[in-house]
């Protein structure tokens, strides 16, 4: 059986988020499947950066060695967001919101201290994750970033990591990145960035898919509208859960083989548009290893179980796996 890694070693790497189970569970899957990581939450702020003037990188470090050791790339996500960033970087010490000026100072000190521990190792960064609204009429999703910096907010995050590593690829990264409305607004929030010479070097599109949503032709502008924007593109987070977003059912024990078929037919689907893009995309991450862990056994239903790779609860190829490299 071909790796996934060599079937693609031309067109782009293939990469997986871990964590500290998954990156010892399913060690020999990952070292043989994948060419790319990303810590699943071990990055992310309120994990490397939990009480002001800490930082702790031990997890962070340990990932990154194992990287390296296997002659792996690491994506680091992710840098600035609205979601497990602790309250108190935007609080001065009576508890009031901090100004501007001291908000993005204390942004700047977070992604100089982390990025320069990895500069120059860690490949990629997820710079800014989900800044913009999935509300109808709305560009950018309300947060204490926008509330107290404004919309340049996004313009600093990037020029402060370009500053921490020049080499260093620099990706906006969001989900529901195909629906048209959003994707609109990701475009114009991106070409802004270009046109103001801000240092971002591409997309990042989670590509958190299911059996139903979002549709091939979504999925395909989308491709062909971030590309003319001439930056490199990352799926970065990709699963394909085998319910519809708005599916709360919880009565599915076990993947049925009708799911399992349409899995397949939906990755072979979505690896074709990838090849075709392919000069445009550069890793194709997914958001875990194996069907034995995945984010989505707990999202959007707590506790309903959920299949979305390529290899099983055993780390056994799937018949999706099948399609994607025949
Ligand atoms: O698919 C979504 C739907 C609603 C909110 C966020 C998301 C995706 N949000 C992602 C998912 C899991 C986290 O571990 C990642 O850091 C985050 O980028």
């Amino acid at each position: 059986m071909k790796a996934l890694k060599e079937h693609f070693k031309d067109e782009f790497l293939i990469g997986a988020a871990v964590n500290q189970n998954t990156i010892d569970q399913d060690a020999d899957l990952l070292k043989t499947q994948f060419n790319s990581i990303t810590a699943e939450n071990e990055m992310k702020f309120e994990e490397i950066h939990p009480e002001p003037g800490q930082y702790d990188f031990t997890i962070a470090d340990r990932f990154l060695k194992f990287a390296e050791d296997h002659d792996i790339k690491m994506r680091g996500h992710t840098l600035v967001w609205h979601n497990q960033t602790p309250d108190w970087f935007f609080k001065d010490d009576k508890g009031e919101d901090v100004s501007r000026d001291e908000l993005l100072d204390r942004m700047k000190q977070h992604i100089k201290t982390v990025m320069t521990r990895y500069k120059g190792r860690i490949y990629a960064w997820d710079v800014v994750n989900e800044a913009v609204s999935d509300d109808e009429g709305v560009e950018l999703r309300p947060s204490k970033w926008l509330e107290i910096i404004g919309e340049d907010f996004i313009d600093y995050a990037f020029q402060f990591a370009h500053e921490a590593d020049p080499d260093a690829l620099l990706f906006y990264n969001d989900y529901n990145e195909s629906n048209p409305d959003k994707r609109g607004k990701i475009y114009r929030l991106v070409d802004g960035l270009i046109k103001r010479d801000v240092p971002i070097s591409g997309i990042g599109l989670q590509a958190h898919w299911n059996l139903y949503e979002p549709s091939y032709h979504d999925i395909d502008t989308a491709l062909k509208r971030y590309s003319e924007l001439g930056l490199t593109l990352h799926i970065t987070e990709m699963d394909v859960s085998m319910f519809a977003f708005k599916d709360k059912r919880t009565d599915v024990l076990k993947p049925t083989e009708e799911m399992l078929d349409l899995q397949a037919k939906r990755y072979k689907e979505f690896f074709g548009l990838f090849k075709k893009y392919q000069e445009h995309i550069s890793c194709v991450t997914f958001w875990g290893i194996s069907d034995r862990y995945t984010w989505l056994s707990d999202f959007p239903v707590k506790g309903r179980i959920n299949w979305p790779f390529l290899f099983d609860e055993k780390g056994k190829p799937k018949s999706s796996f099948d399609a994607v490299v025949n």
